[in-house]
């Protein structure tokens, strides 16, 4: 299965210096709590790789908006939009047992970063019209 669909084929195929064993804690618990700990940590860094892909996977589409906004000269925000993105992101949260403050924390500073690359996307766009 290709690593651009599949994260954990991506963890496997490039692991580099990663060592999924690294721990503070190593010669300090005992064997059985450690072998415990490592597996919890295994589906961690799982759910970590599979977070990175969909973010990368949702700022390519927001990179689409950005240039679409550009091109037809949109403000980068739609305060009317996050408003919405955010009532449902709560609801979401509530139903997955997810703290929704943190929820909407979390999408505020993704949105955030997303309205900076349209800033840069934008101006980079008013400069090759000039
Ligand atoms: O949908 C848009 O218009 C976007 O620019 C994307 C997005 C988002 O990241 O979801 C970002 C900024 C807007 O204020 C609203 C939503």
């Amino acid at each position: 299965m290709s690593s651009q669909i599949n994260p954990q084929a991506a963890d496997t195929d490039r692991q580099g210096d990663y060592d999924p064993k690294t721990s503070s804690l190593s010669g300090t618990v005992r064997d059985e709590v450690m072998d415990e700990l490592l597996s919890i940590r295994g589906s961690i860094d799982n759910f970590d790789a599979q977070l990175v892909y969909l973010l990368a996977e949702r700022f390519k589409a927001t990179q689409r908006v950005g240039h679409l906004k550009a091109v037809h000269q949109l403000p980068a925000s739609d305060p009317g939009r996050e408003k919405a993105q955010i009532e449902r992101l709560r609801r979401l949260a509530q139903e997955a047992h997810l703290d929704p403050e943190f929820a909407e924390k979390f999408m505020n500073f993704i949105i955030s970063e997303v309205i900076r690359h349209h800033q840069t996307i934008s101006a980079s766009h008013a400069e090759n019209e000039n």
